[in-house]
Formats: structure tokens, C-alpha cells, sequence
């Protein structure tokens, strides 16, 4: 599942492993959309969740049974870092998730003066989540910035 507040990049992720394609205008998700995108002899099933406040509640739903979450963040958007630490740790604390390996992708990274890893680290308090295994990259969907590793990551969480 592709967790996170509105406008971080979520369905830009999905569209970039998806076919490759970036674009300015994504429309904001409503609910989820849910895709199935084949790489190799993969096949990664993906839940992209809608992010506005008034989806938010939605997200554990989404989260049940998968085998990893990525929260994205607008690496570039400081003033939502608050907002994101929030209702990542409200997520993560819901008992049914317990466990569930954790992917924080600090996304825009082409945007000048984004936050870094470490900032990332220390803004959304990863370090305090002692539960699960954590990774944390920055990446761009606009310049395919550390997809490679997204997508490494991500093959090595599935059954
Ligand atoms: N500069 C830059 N813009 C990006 C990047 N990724 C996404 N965007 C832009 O950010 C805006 C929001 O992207 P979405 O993918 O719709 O964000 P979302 O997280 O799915 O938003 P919701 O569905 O509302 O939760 C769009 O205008 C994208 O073009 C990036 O890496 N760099
Ligand atoms: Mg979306």
C-alpha cells in the first residue's frame, strides 16, 4: 500500500513504476485506486490511497495484509512535515499493522532545497519506530531519482 498526505506523490509513484510516465497534472486521488503492474516475473499489487484529510481514515483498511507500506512525503513541502509525522506514527500504532515492513520515500528530491535523508529521519522521528523494518530514500518520480533502489526494495518484501 502507497500511504501519505495529499500531493506528496503517490499516484506519480504508481504511474512511474507503472508505465514509466511522469506528468504535472495528476488528479488527487478519491479513495484509492488499486494496480496490478507486472516487472519481470514480478507482479507487484499495489493499493495507491488517497491522502486528503478526509480519506485518512481509510488507510489502516488498505494497509491490512500487505507486504509493506511506503509513506510518501514531499520532501520539498517542510510545512506539511508536521502534518506527515502525525499521521504516520497514528498509522503505524494501529496494532493490526504491527510488524509490517516500512519504505519512507522523501520524494520531489529535484526540487531545490528539499529535505535529506537525515532530515527526513529526524522530522518524521523514524528512529523511534522499533517495531518493523524501516528504510528511508529520497527520490523523484519527475527524474526517476533512486527508483532502482525503490524498486529493489520493494521485490525483496514480496512472498
Ligand atoms: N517536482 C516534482 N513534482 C512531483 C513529483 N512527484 C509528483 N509531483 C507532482 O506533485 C503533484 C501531486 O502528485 P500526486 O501523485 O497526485 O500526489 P498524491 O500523493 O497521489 O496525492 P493524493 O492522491 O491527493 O493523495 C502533481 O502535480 C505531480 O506532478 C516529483 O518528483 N517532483
Ligand atoms: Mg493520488
Amino acid at each position: 500500500a502507497v500511504i501519505g498526505i495529499q500531493a506528496s506523490g503517490k499516484t506519480s509513484l504508481v504511474n512511474v513504476i507503472g508505465s514509466g510516465q511522469w506528468s504535472e497534472d495528476v488528479v488527487p486521488t478519491v479513495a484509492f485506486n488499486f494496480r496490478k503492474v507486472r516487472k519481470g516475473n514480478i507482479t507487484f499489487k499495489i493499493w495507491d490511497v488517497a491522502g486528503q484529510p478526509k480519506f485518512r481514515s481509510m488507510w489502516e483498511r488498505y494497509c491490512n495484509g500487505v507486504d509493506a507500506i511506503v509513506f510518501v512525503v514531499d520532501s520539498a513541502d517542510k510545512e506539511k512535515f508536521n502534518s506527515a509525522r502525525f499521521e504516520l506514527h497514528q498509522l503505524l500504532g494501529q496494532p493490526s499493522l504491527s510488524g509490517v515492513p516500512l519504505l519512507v520515500l522523501g520524494n520531489k528530491s529535484d526540487i531545490e532545497g528539499h529535505a535529506s535523508v537525515k532530515e527526513l529521519i529526524k522530522e518524521l522521528q523514524l528512529d523511534k519506530i522499533t517495531d518493523r523494518p524501516v528504510s528511508c530514500y529520497s527520490c523523484s518520480m519527475k527524474s526517476q531519482h533512486n527508483l532502482g533502489v525503490i524498486m529493489q526494495w520493494l521485490s525483496e518484501r514480496g512472498h
